[in-house]
């Protein structure tokens, strides 16, 4: 029996008039990798926000580990969210600050390490993410693509959360830094036990990472495996698959 980490429930979400959910139910478990998938606009960034508390004019139920995060008091939702990690597609590093005091950011500000025990940390989460200890004085102007994500996740990953959330993690990323970065995220959930929510576009993360994808359709989600998806005979469903790549990729296994 696989337990609920996330709970969401008759969610709506409004613009103005534009309804982006409507409806929407979705169960998160503890210790999946959940991808979050869709058409353009369909709602992916806006679920995430949601989740995040970052766009508060919704209706519906959002339950973390049992607890209604819908009306809770700002303070204690803060103190739950030290246990999220999130890294946002534009990597949104501090670009004024050496990696390794992005990387020491939020133990500065959540955490009571003295300055030696948050460098000491910073220099785990560097080897974690797969980083030489040098990269922790460069500034992140002076890093590619690959490293910044890796950088973001070494952030994301600071204060030890339960769950990760990911948006676009591997967007500009070339196929084989991709590839990369999908490997880590599966070595990281693997090893750390992490629940892991990604919105993506990329289908060989999809294959090879997700355990469950999550798909925008109709203002709701269909929720189940890349088979599953690929059975259901929803006309977006199959429109979005119909690239004929999901169907290389499940042969090929
Ligand atoms: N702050 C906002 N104000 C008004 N409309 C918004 C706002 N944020 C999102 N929307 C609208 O909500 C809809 C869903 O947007 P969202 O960003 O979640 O889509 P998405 O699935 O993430 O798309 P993409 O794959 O293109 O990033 C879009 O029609 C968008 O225009």
């Amino acid at each position: 029996m696989m337990e609920t980490l996330i709970s969401i429930r008759q969610l709506v979400t409004q613009f103005g008039t534009q309804r982006v959910h409507d409806g929407l139910n979705l169960d998160i478990y503890r210790g999946e990798v959940l991808g979050i998938v869709g058409g353009s606009g369909s709602g992916k960034s806006v679920l995430l926000r949601t989740i995040l508390g970052l766009d508060h004019a919704y209706s519906g139920e959002i339950h973390f580990s049992g607890q209604a995060l819908t009306h809770m008091p700002a303070d204690d939702f803060a103190r739950l969210k030290r246990d999220w990690g999130v890294m946002f597609q534009r990597g949104a590093l501090f670009s004024s600050l050496s990696v390794g005091d992005n990387i020491q950011f939020p133990l500065r500000e959540f955490s009571a390490l003295s300055a030696e025990e948050c460098r000491e940390l910073m220099y785990v989460r560097l080897e974690m993410v797969g980083l030489e200890r040098a990269v922790a004085d460069k500034f992140p102007a002076q890093l590619s693509g690959g490293m910044v994500k890796r950088v973001a996740l070494a952030r994301a990953l600071v204060l030890d959360p339960i769950v990760l959330f990911l948006d676009e993690p591997t967007s500009g990323l070339d196929p084989v830094s991709a590839e990369e970065f999908d490997q880590l995220i599966g070595t990281l959930h693997r090893n750390l036990k992490l629940t892991v929510v990604m919105v993506t576009h990329d289908l060989d993360s999809l294959f090879s990472t997700c355990d469950r994808i999550a798909m925008l359709v109709d203002k709701q989600v269909v929720v189940g495996t890349l088979r599953q998806l690929l059975a259901n005979p929803h006309p977006q469903i199959q429109q979005y698959f119909s690239g004929g790549r999901a169907r290389v990729l499940l042969r090929g296994n």
